[in-house]
């Protein structure tokens, strides 16, 4: 399986790599031709330099300088067409590949945090960036010892004296590579620490506020932020220096071909126009390795970005298996699972075994921090178990491919998550479910009636905020989401909290409708709620350690499980 995965997700890459292929070709032949553009100009510096003062041609000269300047305007044409391509070739990247990431990241078994997204399009962005911008400098690269072998021809001593520079000019880079690479790992640790800060007072702005937060966090923001800037300031300064020594040694450089060149014109042996000549294919030489050392860092930080990229498309956890027809009509099956979070020394779930068919319920219900949200993530794939599978028949769930999970599962998380959108579309997954299917559900969780007395009904805009629905109505547009198309298995994390009386009758009511229909309902509660109790044939009660399933006799029972007692019959 994992061979396959693998590889069916280089194919997405090298796919990538052969459709860019004509491209490259091309920009490699366009970098090409304008290099060879520019000895036009050493030449013409040749030729006039040194034969213009002896034929006193005035018709030779003009000739040669339009010939030079038709040269130096094509050499400019190629380059606006060249640095278009690169744009072009960089902005598809990113329309190819950021669809790709934000899908795979949104679909992770393995739930990824919501920034791990947001490395992976700036992954994207740095790469992007890089072929657009630092790209063309880095074709260019490859004619520096070109251009030092044309003033090398011209007389060995300025080939010398261009090499030696471009040499020091190497050493300087990696100077000043070296000499600020600590300082920008803190600045950037600093600038991260500090951005987080920012982003959960954000979040959590309400608390910030009630509870006279923010004199306390900006302290601490300024703590992040002021430390990234004391080491910005440190690298600026470091980079400034090495910049203005790049800078100098090439106006060194200059001077030094022309000393030199005169000193060789004096020893008879070269002419006025080598001198310039020497000197302007030195400068192109030395200028094309100052912009590249110019873009290290970006190339650097495109390899880095790019590799990560590789792997992230290369480690795609849904792995494509055949759905059987049978799926829909399976039980559900957890089989010996066992979960332990990352840095825990517990396991949450230990070996657990379950099963449920299709039309049965389950509650699972314990105190808090038992492990009732982490089970519910189990189910639907969120998270994947340490050993053993949680299956749908024969196909474990985590592994189902996303849209096929889509239809067959419905969740309803335990934090109410309200999406910027219509009320109809934050009901129907962001899709375009039929309007019915999405009425039939605000129906079940009870939203209809509040639904169609707002002002635009099913059109009104809602949003992460909400404002205008309180804290049950919003959880009763979640319940819709999950309970829509009235899907196989629907996972319900704490679904009783936030409502009131009638309403948690009326949801037990659905969830039996909802059973009777073949849905198989699995729900969490940390407070005893009689609407679930009543609705569930099996019993799950998670606590002290210890896992134990039970076979519902009566609702009575679950209450005695909310203590910690009670119900002790595995299935
Ligand atoms: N991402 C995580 N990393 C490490 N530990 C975690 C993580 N999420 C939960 N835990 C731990 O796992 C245990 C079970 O947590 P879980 O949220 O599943 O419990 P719960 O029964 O749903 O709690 P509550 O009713 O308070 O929501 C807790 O001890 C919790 O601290």
């Amino acid at each position: 399986m994992a061979r396959r995965r693998k590889a069916g997700n280089d194919t997405a890459v090298t796919a990538a790599w052969r459709a860019s292929w004509g491209g490259i070709v091309a920009l490699i032949l366009f970098t090409a031709f304008l290099n060879l553009l520019r000895f036009a100009t050493p030449l013409y510096l040749l030729q006039v330099l040194d034969r213009i003062p002896v034929s006193r041609s005035v018709e030779t000269l003009v000739l040669l300088t339009v010939m030079v300047l038709a040269a130096v305007a094509a050499g400019l044409a190629l380059e606006v067409v060249r640095r278009r391509m690169l744009t072009r070739w960089g902005t598809w990247i990113e329309r190819r590949f950021g669809p790709i990431l934000v899908n795979q990241e949104l679909s992770s078994p393995g739930a990824r945090p919501a920034a791990d997204i947001t490395r992976a399009l700036s992954d994207l962005g740095r790469v992007r960036s890089f072929v657009s911008q630092g790209a063309a400098s880095w074709l260019d690269v490859f004619w520096v010892p070109i251009f030092l072998f044309g003033s090398f021809l011209i007389h060995p001593l300025l080939g010398t004296v261009a090499l030696s520079a471009v040499g020091l000019l190497v050493i300087l880079a990696i100077l000043q590579e070296w000499s600020t690479r600590e300082a920008r790992r803190v600045s950037n640790d600093a600038s991260r620490e500090a951005g987080v800060l920012v982003i959960d007072a954000e979040r959590n702005r309400e608390s910030v506020g009630a509870l006279s937060m923010s004199s306390a966090l900006t302290e601490k923001w300024q703590r992040s932020a002021g430390g990234k800037l004391t080491e910005r300031e440190r690298i600026e300064a470091r980079q400034n220096f090495y910049r203005i020594l790049i800078r100098g040694l090439g106006e060194i450089l200059r001077i030094g071909m022309i000393a030199f060149g005169l000193w060789l014109t004096i020893v008879g042996e070269m002419t006025l126009g080598g001198i310039f000549a020497a000197r302007v294919m030195a400068g192109f030489g030395y200028t094309l390795a100052e912009r590249a050392a110019r873009n290290w860092r970006s190339l650097r930080e495109a390899r880095t970005a790019y590799a990560s990229l590789k792997q992230r498309l290369a480690d795609n956890g849904e792995a494509q298996v055949s759905i059987l027809p049978s799926m829909t009509q399976a039980p559900l099956i957890l089989d010996k699972v066992s979960f332990r979070h990352q840095g825990q020394r517990e396991d949450v779930v230990r070996r657990l075994s379950v099963s449920l068919a299709p039309g049965e319920g389950l509650l699972i219900t314990g105190t808090g921090g038992t492990g009732k949200t982490t089970l519910s993530r189990l189910i639907v794939g969120i998270i994947e178990p340490r050993y053993g599978q949680v299956r749908l028949g024969d196909v474990q769930i985590a592994r189902v491919p996303q849209d096929i999970r889509a239809n067959l599962i419905g969740y309803l998380p335990q934090h109410t998550e309200i999406f910027t959108g219509t009320v109809r579309e934050n009901i129907s997954r962001l899709g375009d479910a039929p309007f019915e299917e999405v009425v039939a559900a605000a129906e079940l969780a009870g939203i209809h009636e509040r639904i169609i007395a707002m002002p635009q009904g099913y059109d009104t805009p809602i949003g992460p905020e909400a404002t205008g629905l309180s804290g049950s109505e919003r959880k009763r547009i979640a319940l819709a989401r999950a309970f829509l198309g009235k899907p196989r298995l629907i996972v319900l994390d704490e679904p009783m909290a936030n409502l009131d009386d009638a309403t948690r009758r009326a949801l037990g009511t659905a969830l039996k409708q909802l059973k009777a229909e073949g849905c198989t309902i699995v729900a969490t509660q940390a407070v005893h709620s009689t609407p679930l109790s009543r609705m569930a044939d099996k019993f799950l009660i998670l606590g002290g350690g210890t896992l134990e399933v039970t076979r519902a006799e009566s609702s009575k029972k679950a209450e005695q499980a909310d203590d910690g007692t009670g119900l002790r019959s595995v299935t």
